[in-house]
C-alpha cells in the first residue's frame, strides 16, 4: 500500500453509520472513493454521498455508493478531498481540476473538512509551487485580469489539454492562472479574491480545512486546524 492509499483508508476509517459524505476530486479522492466502497461492501457501513465533480459521481456509482444530486442536500458531515498546496496554517490551494465551485461549497457547507496529501503537497506558503486557479465568468476574464494585474498578478487563461484552446470548468467558466508577489499573503489574497466582481471562485481554500491527514514514509500524520 502507497502513502496515497494509506490516507485514504485512514479517512475511509473515519467515516461512520449514517454520514453524508462529499467526495473530492482527483487521484487522492478517487483513493479515498476506493476504500469507501469497500467499507460499505465488506463491513455493511451505511452512507449517502455528494460529489464535487462529475467524474467523482460516475466512479462513486460504478462501486456501488448512492449518490444525491448537490441540489438534493441541505448538509453534509464529512468532505473528504485532495489539496495542490497545504501552508503551515492549513491554508490550501486546490483547484488543479476545474470544479472549484462545487468543492468550495462542500468544504464549506461540511461539519468536518478532512484534507488528504502526500507529505509533497507541504508548503511554506500558497503559490509556492502553482499559480492561483481563479474561475472567472467568461464575458469578465479581460476586466479580472486586468484588476489582477494592477495588484501585482501575472498569467494568463489556461489552456485546454489538447492546447487547442482554452480550459473551460464544470460551469462554463474560464479559469485564469495567476501569480502573485511573495508579499502578499493568503488572508489577504483571499479577501481580494472574494471582492472581486467577475470572480465566480478561486483555489484559496483559507480557514476551511478542519484536519489534514499527511502521508509520509508509510505513516500517517494528523494536524488539526488551529481554532478547533
Ligand atoms: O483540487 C483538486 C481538484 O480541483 C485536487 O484535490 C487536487 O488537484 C489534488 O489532486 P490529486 O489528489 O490528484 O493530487
Amino acid at each position: 500500500m502507497n502513502d496515497k492509499e494509506r490516507i485514504a483508508q485512514h479517512a475511509a476509517n473515519q467515516v461512520a453509520d449514517g454520514m453524508l459524505v462529499g467526495l473530492g476530486t482527483g487521484s487522492t479522492a478517487n483513493c479515498f472513493i476506493e476504500e469507501l466502497a469497500q467499507r460499505s461492501r465488506e463491513q455493511g457501513l451505511k452512507v449517502t454521498t455528494v460529489s464535487s465533480s462529475i467524474a467523482s459521481a460516475i466512479k462513486a456509482q460504478q462501486l456501488g455508493l448512492p449518490v444525491l444530486g448537490f441540489d438534493q442536500v441541505s448538509h453534509v458531515d464529512l468532505y473528504v478531498d485532495g489539496a495542490d498546496e497545504v501552508s503551515p496554517e492549513l491554508t490550501l490551494l486546490k483547484g488543479q481540476g476545474a470544479d472549484l465551485v462545487r468543492e468550495k461549497l462542500l468544504a464549506t457547507a461540511s461539519k468536518q473538512f478532512l484534507v488528504l496529501v502526500e507529505s509533497n503537497k507541504l508548503v511554506e506558503r500558497i503559490g509556492q509551487h502553482f499559480a492561483i486557479p481563479i474561475e472567472v465568468m467568461p464575458f469578465a476574464w479581460q476586466l479580472v485580469k486586468k484588476q489582477l494585474e494592477a495588484i501585482g498578478g501575472q498569467g494568463d487563461l489556461r489552456q485546454n489539454a489538447n492546447k487547442n484552446g482554452y480550459a473551460i470548468s464544470s460551469h462554463g467558466s474560464l479559469i485564469l492562472d495567476m501569480r502573485f508577489a511573495e508579499h502578499i499573503d493568503a488572508e489577504a489574497l483571499n479577501d481580494i479574491l472574494n471582492s472581486i466582481p467577475g470572480i465566480v471562485e478561486h483555489g484559496i481554500f483559507y480557514a476551511l480545512a478542519t484536519t489534514v491527514l499527511i502521508g509520509v514514509n508509510g505513516q500517517v500524520q494528523e494536524r488539526q486546524a488551529a481554532n478547533l
